[in-house]
């Protein structure tokens, strides 16, 4: 089932992914629209992660094609989606432990830089003018996210809110078209996800979003669009509203209360793993 629009930015058709004898994903399709919020949810283990890496570039499906602004994206290129407009965040931040905030953020800079990340990092590369360039937009990225104040900080000595706003702009740095977030509401307060469900309202002025979260009260206030994967397979696709009032959404989370999405309430119990748990 695919839920289609004209003029789409990524397009995901007949996606199958299988795992030895696992089929984690079956003939699946997801179509983002450009600026659109697009959310990925579904009980655990239903394909969530799995969509996410495919549509990200970092999972080669078995079977299906991606399609980027009416463009087939060849699969043993799709790694390179940072150059292609689409950028993402992590589960667990994936922030260079080593690397100050700055130099984190100037990684996810380097779409933009002819000499790289790399060369500016390694001192092996002579483009100055580059370096420069991307250190300044690395900073109007922090700067951007509240957190500029702590470029030359290592990431492990900021709260973890902090971390995440680092994350972001990181990911936000190269401008990208799409931003994937992967459940970017996990450990964060109440009010930590209020702000964050104003950040994807101001992301989706400029690109597009798809998020995979188990927080139900954040996808239901952003998204415009709702994906619902069950056992691999695309069970429900509406507006918030429509997936609400599904039945067969409702039918999935069964046995899975905490994470029904027809309840308003909050998910996001840190402490509780992905939230969605009984
Ligand atoms: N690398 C892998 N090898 C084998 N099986 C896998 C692999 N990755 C995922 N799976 C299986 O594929 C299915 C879908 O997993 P996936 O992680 O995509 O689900 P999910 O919806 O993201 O779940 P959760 O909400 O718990 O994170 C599960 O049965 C999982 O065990």
């Amino acid at each position: 089932m695919t839920a289609t629009a004209a003029g789409d930015l990524l397009k995901a058709e007949d996606i199958t992914v299988r795992f030895g004898g696992l089929t984690a994903l079956d003939a699946v399709g997801l179509d983002v629209a450009p600026r659109s919020v697009v959310g990925l949810i579904g009980p655990n283990g239903a394909g969530k992660t799995t969509l996410f890496n495919v549509l990200s570039g970092v999972l080669r499906p078995t079977e299906g094609t991606l399609t980027w602004k009416g463009v087939p994206v060849p699969a043993r290129r799709a790694h390179h989606s940072a150059r292609a407009g689409i950028s993402r965040t992590f589960q667990g931040l994936n922030l260079f432990p080593q690397l100050t905030v700055l130099d984190n953020v100037v990684v996810g800079a380097d779409r933009t830089a002819r000499g790289g990340a790399f060369s500016l990092l390694t001192g092996l590369g002579h483009h100055h003018r580059d370096e420069r360039l991307l250190r300044e937009r690395a900073l109007a990225a922090l700067d951007s996210f509240g957190v500029a104040e702590h470029a030359h900080r290592l990431p492990s000595t900021l709260p973890y809110g902090l971390q995440k706003q680092v994350a972001l702009a990181r990911a936000c740095v190269s401008d990208p078209e799409l931003l994937l977030l992967d459940e970017p509401a996990s450990g964060l307060s109440g009010d930590q996800v209020d702000a964050l469900a104003e950040q994807i309202h101001t992301f989706s002025r400029d690109m597009a979003v798809v998020l995979v979260e188990h927080h139900m009260d954040l996808v239901m206030r952003v998204c415009d669009h709702i994906v619902v994967l069950d056992f691999g397979e695309v069970i429900a696709t509406g507006t918030p509203e429509e997936i609400r009032a599904d039945p067969a959404v409702t039918r999935a989370y069964l046995g899975n209360p905490a994470g029904d999405p027809s309840t308003e309430g909050p998910n996001a119990d840190p402490d509780s793993g992905n939230g969605d748990t009984p």
